[in-house]
């Protein structure tokens, strides 16, 4: 069999034009596994309600991040995926699972480059039904239907993969080194709730509460919060954070319905307001900059930290192409490559 790659991150929107954003955020919202509800009331939402109001809103925010390239996330894909391709044999694809760079599109490449077996690398530390999951059950639907002869190793959501939480702790210690901060928040895009208890295999285990994320269990696979919360431990381990100079904060929710906290937004108010002067913040959910940092973080957050009495805000960049980000992935490949296929 012939080995490729097929890296998989969110997407971006074609450009900054709001029929460009509608076209994307309606794909975006109506995947089941983002919006959670029955097909008629995602209809009545997204299609009735939030695509007339959000996508003036959303194309002036990313106005303000664009870049002459294009969408900072997709370039900043497209430079990681140079980079591992550099560093290995096979072929090394780059999809989006919402907008033009489809899954099917990258995998139909792979296809015509005379790959069939694949792996699947969704851009996500952290497993969600609607990071890891979306993308792995959209890629076995395609594969079923258009490319019933390809093999696919799909590379889980890897939070705890030591090399990954190397490359984040030097990531943010090279940023800390030279820096005066009291606080460093580590803010994770939140999700509702309700996807929580939905992607609990023991159908009972997350409470969602103060102990239940720290408490071992099966569930911990498939629980975002875990994983996100655990990615702060191991990365405040390695860089020895003192107790009480770091917390966990989730930012960007959508709607009215109980999401993860606490908010990032309200957390770097109640900061600045309980008289921290300097804070610094890192996204590690996000493996390339997006609209999600670049906007939500080091604009408005920073503009919150500032209205409140804050003097110094500092956003620590993703991964995006870091040569050591790159290696790791590269390993990853490496590795797999030289698995022989069971026949
Ligand atoms: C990191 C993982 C992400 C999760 C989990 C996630 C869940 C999620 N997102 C929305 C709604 C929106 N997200 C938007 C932008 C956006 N979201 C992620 C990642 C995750 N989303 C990224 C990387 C981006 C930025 C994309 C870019 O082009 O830079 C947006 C669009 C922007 C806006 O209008 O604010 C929406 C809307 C939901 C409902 C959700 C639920 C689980
Ligand atoms: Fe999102
Ligand atoms: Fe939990």
């Amino acid at each position: 069999m012939s080995k490729g790659v097929l890296l998989v991150n969110l997407g971006s929107p074609d450009s900054t034009d709001p029929k460009d954003v509608k076209k994307y955020l309606g794909e975006f919202l109506m995947d089941p596994r983002v919006i959670d509800v029955p097909l008629w009331a995602r209809n009545l939402l997204v299609k009735g309600i939030i695509l007339n109001t959000r996508p003036k809103k959303s194309a002036a925010a990313y106005k303000k991040i664009w870049w002459d390239e294009g969408s900072p996330l997709i370039v900043l894909s497209e430079r990681l995926q140079k980079k591992v391709a550099a560093r290995t044999s096979i072929p090394v694809g780059l999809a989006m699972r919402y907008g033009s760079m489809s899954i099917k599109k990258g995998l139909q490449e792979l296809h015509d480059k005379g790959v069939d077996e694949v792996m699947i690398i969704p851009l996500y530390p952290q497993f969600a039904m609607a990071t890891t999951e979306t993308i792995l059950v959209l890629a076995e639907e395609l594969r079923q239907e258009h490319f019933p002869n390809m093999k696919f190793t799909d590379v889980p959501a890897f939070y705890n993969e030591s090399e990954y939480i190397d490359v984040l702790s030097n990531s943010i210690g090279e940023k800390l080194e030279n820096l005066e901060y009291e606080h460093l928040l580590f803010s994770y895009h939140g999700v509702p709730e309700r996807h929580i208890r939905k992607s609990d295999i023991t159908k009972s285990h997350c409470k969602i509460d103060g102990s239940c994320c720290q408490t071992p269990s099966p569930a911990h696979e498939f629980c975002y919060r875990h994983q996100c919360y655990e990615t702060t431990k191991q990365v405040a381990e390695k860089l020895n954070l003192k107790e009480g100079t770091y917390s966990t904060s989730f930012q960007s929710r959508l709607g009215f319905d109980p999401w993860l906290q606490p908010y990032t937004d309200r957390t770097i108010e109640r900061m600045g307001k309980e008289g921290t002067k300097k804070m610094a913040i890192v996204t590690p959910a996000f493996v390339s900059d997006c609209l999600e940092t670049l906007e939500e973080i080091a604009m408005e957050g920073e503009e919150i930290f500032h209205e409140v009495g804050g003097k110094e805000f500092t956003t620590i960049p993703c991964l995006n192409d870091r040569d050591e980000w790159a290696d790791v992935l590269a390993n990853w490949v490496n590795e797999w490559i030289s698995v022989e296929t069971p026949v």
